[in-house]
């Protein structure tokens, strides 16, 4: 998780990014934001399609979107990963 928030604060000068995290189920994708997000509970269940996020660090407007790993699914990574500004598959290191 340190590799893809250092990706992400190297990049500061636009105000907004899109952040999109890939990765096999259970790995932990959607617990990436939580905790930036103050007040707020991981999710205790799977996600069902998609989840996004909005977290706010100095300013900068990260939209964290993770999506499900399962196969039938896959298809769809490439929609999401063509429109982000950052991409993370947790587990294999950090971000590109
Ligand atoms: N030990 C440990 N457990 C973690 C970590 N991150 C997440 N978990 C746990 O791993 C489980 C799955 O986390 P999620 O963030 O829901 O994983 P996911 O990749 O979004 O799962 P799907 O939505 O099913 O694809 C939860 O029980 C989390 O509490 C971590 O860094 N360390
Ligand atoms: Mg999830």
């Amino acid at each position: 998780m340190g590799q893809l928030i250092g990706k992400l604060m190297s990049i500061f000068g636009k105000q907004e990014h899109r952040v999109i995290i890939v990765g096999l189920d259970n790995a932990g994708k959607t617990s990436i934001p939580y905790p930036f997000l103050k007040n707020e509970a991981v999710p205790a269940c799977p996600t069902i399609r998609s989840n996004v996020e909005k977290i706010v660090l100095q300013k900068t407007h990260f939209f964290m979107w993770d999506i499900r790993g399962e196969e039938a699914l896959c298809s769809a990574w490439n929609t999401y990963y063509s429109n982000a500004d950052v991409r993370g598959v947790p587990g294999l290191g950090g971000a590109v």
